[in-house]
């Protein structure tokens, strides 16, 4: 059917003061070029009221930020925050759009009354914009929410036949060597909670044994599933690095309970089937320049069981694309700590689904279930009535590999007691270290003292020896660079990511550690920041410069998966940077045994709780926190990430219980 576009409406109001304010914000760059773009677009389908022009470029900019839509209390109220803008800013822009809606309500109608917005529920023209009577919605966005929440909702509702007796017999025997740290036993109860649905979600923070309780999930549904020798299990992980230590731990704890189960269980056919883990990427069939993948709901994966670690990476985008290849039969385990940073794009997908995590919120047929499948008791704090999906969420709370002080700034820095933090960090012990007003060169001096053992095996060079000695010394090379590394709240600037690279490797070339002949060199780290299907590298996968061993004179880089290595041309490699010193966003998925991260000297609205705890968990066995300014870390502790989204919603609207 064609619209009959714009016969009954009134010719809206200019635009042009808008237009002079968003130039102007543009050029300060305080607004993306993108967000006024797309309102012009908008403005360009037909007559549009300036209010709704507005609210398109803020809804644009704040994609760029990271929200997956506007909500109109927040239109109604204070932008400005959301926006990451002062308040005089925001009304400058909204200033130039008079009279402004004041009341979420006045907005709504704005938005009803707009031809350009599709009206949910109402005839679909394709229209830009979409409302759903509180959130204005990017079509795309509202799309990927939509798949997302329509998905997990009708997943979460889907119980499984259980067998309790069986179950409880071999959740027994699995978890038989083992003493639980705590009351209930949290990772005993998520196999079993995990096992009556076709969704689960084990969240924790790092140690806490998510990857140990997969694999024992994994065990019990070989033990019991009806069809266990045809089970098709998939492994995959944003990122080629997770990707390969989720593999490396699955295989060694499946290992050891081999061991111990003996002939039970036939563990040994269940690792040699289970392939190699994969990136998203790839599982999904990426396409050279194009986001559509060969899997989706026409093409679907061939997969029983789907697990993903490091959920907290998975982008809106990625997640629905990745429920939509999913067969509706199959099970899907995210694992991952729901209070790590959300991706750099849009939506914070993991910490949306674990809304309840922390409290619980399970129903009394949750308890009795756990009770009778695990024989582990609820205790009643965490007993409530939260919607489906909570009732297949479960939080590990505690950490095996993280007791000490790392452990314990971690937990000050999650729960916003600045004041904690500073104590741990101040404590005196070897473990942590705060260096408050600080120079650039000593960051530089922590880099220096941090490279130097890599380099110097660098320059020792491989020893002669058999066929392999190569790759086991670019092997031992590769592990000694990822034992330390220089993270970054910030990209610009002396205490930023680019200042930071510039200074280290300057100061390496003067201690003679490596010699610079151009841009690439041997020992020069670099981090890929595009995905590149010919040379099979992937946006943020690090790798080592290197002589290749077969044509003199010539440089590869190395890339370190697991204990696998592989390389490339290094004139290949087109989109890279060097990475002495990277994001705290980029090393999500990674563990160095020293990490150092770097605040910049200015409160800035990137600077955030979720970022110091990701940047402090990424520490396996020593922690230095660089400030230039002491009060960075409190402002820093203090805010957290918000993101809007509607996710949450949407996947409890209609949603019942179990
Ligand atoms: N119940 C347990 N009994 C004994 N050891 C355990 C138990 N749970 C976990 N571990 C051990 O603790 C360590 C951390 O576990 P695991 O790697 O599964 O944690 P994780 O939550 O996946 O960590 P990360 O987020 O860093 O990947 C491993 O060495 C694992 O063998």
């Amino acid at each position: 059917m064609k619209r009959e576009k714009h016969d009954k409406a009134a010719p809206a109001s200019s635009p042009d003061l808008l237009w002079e304010e968003v130039n102007r914000l543009t050029e300060a760059g305080e607004l993306r070029r993108l967000s006024g773009a797309f309102a012009r677009f908008v403005a360009s389908l037909g007559p549009v009221a300036p209010p709704v022009l507005l609210a398109a470029t803020v809804l644009s900019e704040l994609e760029g930020n990271g929200h997956s839509c506007l909500q109109v209390a927040d239109l109604a109220g204070d932008p400005a925050t959301l926006l990451g803008w002062s308040t005089e800013q925001w009304h400058a822009l909204a200033g130039s759009v008079a009279p402004l809606p004041k009341t979420a309500k006045a907005w709504a109608a704005q938005f009803n009354a707009c031809e350009e917005v599709w009206k949910v529920g109402e005839f679909d023209y394709g229209e830009p914009l979409v409302f759903d009577g509180e959130r204005l919605y990017l079509r795309r966005y509202w799309r990927d929410e939509t798949l997302v929440a329509e998905s997990i909702r009708a997943r979460a509702a889907q119980a499984r036949p259980v067998d309790l007796d069986k179950v409880r017999e071999w959740l027994d025997v699995l978890f038989a060597s083992h003493r639980a740290a705590e009351k209930p036993d949290w990772q005993k109860l998520a196999c079993a909670v995990a096992l009556r649905g076709s969704v689960a979600i084990i969240t924790g923070g790092p140690g806490t044994g998510k990857t140990y309780t997969v694999a024992r999930l994994l065990a019990l549904l070989f033990a019991v599933a009806p069809n266990a020798a045809q089970q098709r299990i998939a492994l995959a992980a944003p990122t080629g690095k997770a990707a390969a230590r989720l593999k490396q731990s699955i295989d060694k704890a499946l290992g050891e309970l081999a061991e111990r189960v003996g002939d039970k269980l036939a563990l040994k056919e269940l690792l040699e089937r289970m392939g190699a883990a994969r990136t998203l990427h790839s599982l999904l069939g990426a396409r050279p320049d194009t986001r559509s993948f060969a899997h989706h709901a026409g093409n679907p994966l061939d997969v029983d069981v789907l697990i993903v670690d490091e959920a907290s990476m998975v982008h809106l985008e990625m997640m629905a694309s990745l429920l939509d290849a999913l067969p509706p039969g199959a099970t899907l385990i995210l694992l991952g700590d729901k209070d790590q940073l959300a991706s750099v794009e849009a939506g914070a997908v993991l910490g949306d689904l674990c809304h309840d995590a922390q409290a619980g919120g399970y129903s009394v047929e949750t308890a009795q279930y756990v009770f009778e499948a695990a024989g582990e008791e609820l205790p009643r704090e965490f007993l409530g009535s939260a919607g489906a999906l909570a009732q297949q969420t479960v939080m590990l709370r505690h950490s095996r590999r993280f007791g000490g002080p790392i452990g314990q700034l971690a937990l000050a820095v999650n729960a916003g007691d600045a004041q904690r933090a500073e104590s741990v960090l101040r404590g005196g012990d070897a473990d942590v270290s705060w260096i408050d007003n600080a120079r650039q060169h000593q960051v530089v001096e922590l880099g220096l003292t941090g490279y130097q053992p890599y380099l110097e095996l660098l320059q020792s060079g491989p020893k002669a020896g058999p066929a392999g000695a190569h790759e086991d010394w670019v092997r031992a090379v590769l592990q000694r660079f990822e034992a330390f590394r220089i993270l970054c709240a910030v990209r610009e600037g002396e205490w930023g990511v680019g200042g930071l690279n510039t200074a280290i490797e300057g100061s390496l070339e003067s201690a003679g550690l490596l010699r610079r002949g151009g841009e690439w060199y041997p020992g020069r780290p670099v981090m890929v920041t595009r995905n590149d299907y010919g040379t099979g590298v992937f946006n943020g996968d690090i790798g080592l410069t290197l002589t290749d061993p077969a044509r003199a004179g010539s440089l590869r880089v190395y890339f370190l998966e697991g204990d696998k290595v592989r390389s490339v041309l290094a004139t290949r490699l087109r989109s890279v940077e060097t990475a002495y010193a990277m994001t705290v966003h980029k090393s999500q998925g990674s563990e160095f045994r020293h990490t150092v991260l770097v605040l910049p000297e200015d409160r800035n609205a990137m600077l955030t709780r979720e970022l110091v705890y990701t940047g402090i968990t990424r520490a396996s066995s020593q922690f230095t926190l660089v400030s230039p300014a002491g009060s960075v870390l409190a402002d820093a502790v203090a805010r957290r990430t918000h993101r809007t989204s509607g996710l949450r919603h949407l996947i409890e609207r209609d949603g019942a219980g179990r």
